[in-house]
């Protein structure tokens, strides 16, 4: 049966709201805060909220807000008292499905709320959980996230290399911005053929080169008004990178073959695990587009820079995987966790996922066992990324820069040194 869970301080019209929503057939639970809201919704199957406005610690906008970048996609509606219909509007404009005017219990806001749930029912199961990392690299790039997301004008570069997670950054400056009403798409410019990623982009009109055969819009037009994300930015060529930081600067471009301009209406997110300012000094990007583009920069830390995320997110994955092969394995043993955290993991977070789906499938009993992880036996020895050692010290930078995806930055972070530092290490090496 669906669950309705109510957020509500009061706790007399708490009670009195869940006992009406039972008396009429609905599953409804209630919780008396924000935090009771985000703990109950983090372990609970949940299909539709229900939750005041005014709260004492904090609102439900915020409980709102808090959904939208933890991946919840479910119906939200807004309860508000006298006075409060300036929020619910802009909780409505926010994603909130409508906002009720107190007291609630009436036969109109149960056909709401019916035909809220039925929707979701129709529209199957889109709840799609993202773990919200703790570790404190991941904490400060979440309060990048929240400062710069609502401030349109800036575009965010967004480094790190490669399965760190940059996509769910982009998807979350997306949600917090003003844009979240309208589309979020995402390319990968580094699939992108050659020849078609300037059509891809801005599409073509009937004629333009052999196979147009009809007028194609882009996806400069599919995220007008919202965000387009463009991600391994550094894969796009000359003539593309000209195009778009023109249409950038004047907010207008031109499909491919056309005359006409169209306007345009965007905010961009690109992102990169390329080190771009090599890419400039060898001439394979332009340096204005490179300024164009990393007004505001964000850095996604490594895995193995977020080592107190390791087990956390392991087991989230773990709680995933065992929803999706219908299994009910509890958890790693503790072999396996110690493995877990001493390991590099080169492939970040998607590493990480495709370890734990396979375990998942392979565990025999309630908990995993070393033979069930599939991690090189050594892991990360105390000391890889460590420069005690005067003869591995080259050796032990390219492989960091390998797992930084030749992210200088965060390289000097794995290897706990200042990105100075590194520089003048790289000269030494001949390695810059
Ligand atoms: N916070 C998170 N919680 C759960 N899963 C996550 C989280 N962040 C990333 N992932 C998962 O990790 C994988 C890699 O994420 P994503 O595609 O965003 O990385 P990326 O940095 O864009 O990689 P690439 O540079 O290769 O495109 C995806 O399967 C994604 O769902």
């Amino acid at each position: 049966m669906e669950t309705v869970l109510i957020v509500e301080d009061d706790r007399v019209y708490a009670r009195a709201t869940t006992n009406w929503l039972v008396k009429n057939g609905i599953n409804a639970r209630y919780v008396l805060s924000v935090d009771n809201a985000k703990e109950f919704l983090d372990n609970h199957d949940v299909d539709l909220v229900l939750s005041d406005f005014r709260l004492d610690n904090g609102n439900g906008m915020e409980l709102l807000e808090w959904m939208n970048t933890h991946g919840y996609r479910i119906p939200f509606l807004i309860m508000t008292g006298y006075g409060d219909i300036p929020g619910a509007v802009e909780a409505v404009k926010k994603g909130a499905v409508d906002y009720l005017p107190k007291p609630v219990q009436t036969e109109k806001v149960l056909g709401i709320i019916r035909k809220a749930l039925e929707r979701k029912r129709r529209d199957g199961n889109t709840k799609q959980r993202f773990y919200t990392s703790k570790s404190p690299l991941a904490l400060r790039l979440q309060e990048h996230i929240r400062l710069v997301a609502p401030v349109d004008t800036l575009a965010v570069l967004i480094r790190g290399a490669s399965g760190t997670g940059k996509e769910y950054v982009a998807r979350q400056i997306h949600v917090l911005s003003g844009r979240s009403d309208a589309s979020f798409i995402a390319v990968d410019c580094g699939v992108l053929p050659k020849e078609l990623a300037a059509s891809e982009l801005f599409g073509h009109v009937k004629g333009a080169f052999t196979g147009a055969t009809e007028n194609k819009t882009g996806m400069f037009a599919a995220a007008n008004h919202g965000t387009l994300f463009l991600d391994e930015v550094g894969n796009l060529n000359a003539e593309v990178q000209r195009a778009l930081l023109r249409a950038l600067q004047e907010k207008r471009y031109r499909p491919v073959g056309g005359k006409e301009e169209i306007q345009t209406d965007i905010r961009l997110v690109a992102a990169t695990n390329e080190d771009l300012e090599k890419a400039i000094a060898e001439g394979r990007f332009r340096e204005d587009l490179f300024h164009r583009l990393n007004e505001f920069p964000l850095h996604v830390p490594l895995l193995a820079e977020c080592i107190e995320d390791i087990i956390p997110l392991a087991e989230f994955m773990l709680d995933a995987a065992n929803q999706e092969f219908s299994r009910k394995v509890k958890g790693f043993d503790r072999e396996v966790q110690k493995r877990l955290k001493s390991y590099s993991w080169p492939g970040n977070i998607r590493e990480l996922r495709m370890v734990v789906r396979r375990a998942t499938l392979l565990a025999k009993d309630d908990w995993i066992t070393t033979g069930e992880i599939d991690i090189p036996d050594k892991g990360r020895q105390p000391g890889e990324y460590s420069l005690n050692d005067e003869r591995m010290e080259r050796a032990t930078i390219l492989k960091a820069l390998e797992a930084t995806g030749n992210d200088r930055k965060a390289a000097a972070r794995l290897l706990g040194i200042s990105r100075s530092t590194l520089y003048l290490k790289l000269r030494k090496y001949r390695l810059d």
